[in-house]
């Protein structure tokens, strides 16, 4: 499995206000957002493009438009921190939504909420969450996907655990990771550690 790890020094300048429990709820939506503009940025970067006739007011010129836009998929709540910066980085996209709430006993997802186009064939699909933990999540959400025909699947997170990685990986389903930070493990309540707590809560308050 591919994973790509951001680790531009502006990346971890963000990723560090998210980390550091100081932060407010304001900062941290704040860092998450410019954490994923790299991250987007980055996750972009070998995207097929179209050549298109542009004029400047100099002289006429090739111009180019991202080929074929991502379907964005932010998984709520944390993923909703990231949906608007990725739309605007790529305004074409069209946007399903997905909505898990982990149990915090047996650490499984339960759904609540799934808007997602019928078919995905053919089109790439970026997930954005900022956690993948022990990745039931994350293996929960490109299932769905999986099931509507996607093969192109980018997870966003801003953090990842070695534990996600290796669950995401042995589920063999089609899918690379862009992420800000590989981070040491989970702990027993599986949480990333260092990580940076409950992604969720620190955007929007305690469920
Ligand atoms: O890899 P996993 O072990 O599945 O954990 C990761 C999930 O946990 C968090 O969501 P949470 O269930 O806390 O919901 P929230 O975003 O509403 O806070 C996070 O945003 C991921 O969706
Ligand atoms: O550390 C973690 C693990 C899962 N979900 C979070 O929000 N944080
Ligand atoms: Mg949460």
């Amino acid at each position: 499995m591919d994973v790509l790890v951001v680790d531009h020094p502006l990346a971890k300048d963000r990723l560090s206000t998210m980390r550091d429990a100081r932060t407010d709820s304001a900062a941290f939506r704040a860092a998450l957002h410019e954490l994923t503009v790299m991250l987007i940025y980055e996750a972009t970067r070998e995207a097929p493009v179209r050549a298109e006739r542009i004029h400047t007011p100099v002289a006429r010129t090739q111009g180019y438009r991202l080929a074929n836009p991502p379907l964005l998929v932010p998984v709520l709540r944390a993923g909703l921190g990231m949906a608007d910066q990725a739309h605007k980085l790529i305004p074409d996209a069209q946007m399903g939504f997905v909505g898990l709430a982990r149990d915090e006993e047996t650490l499984q997802p339960t759904p609540y909420l799934e808007s997602l186009p019928e078919s995905l064939a053919s089109r790439p699909v970026f997930v954005l969450d900022p956690m993948l933990a022990t990745g039931g999540s994350m293996v929960y959400t490109i299932q769905l996907l999986a099931e509507r025909g996607a093969t192109d699947v980018t997870a966003i997170c801003a953090l990842a655990a070695p534990e996600g990685l290796k669950r995401l990986e042995e589920s063999g389903l089609p899918v690379r990771v862009v992420t800000a930070s590989v981070d040491e493990r989970l702990n027993d309540s599986g949480f990333i550690v260092p990580g940076l707590g409950d992604a969720g809560d620190r955007q929007y308050g305690p469920r």
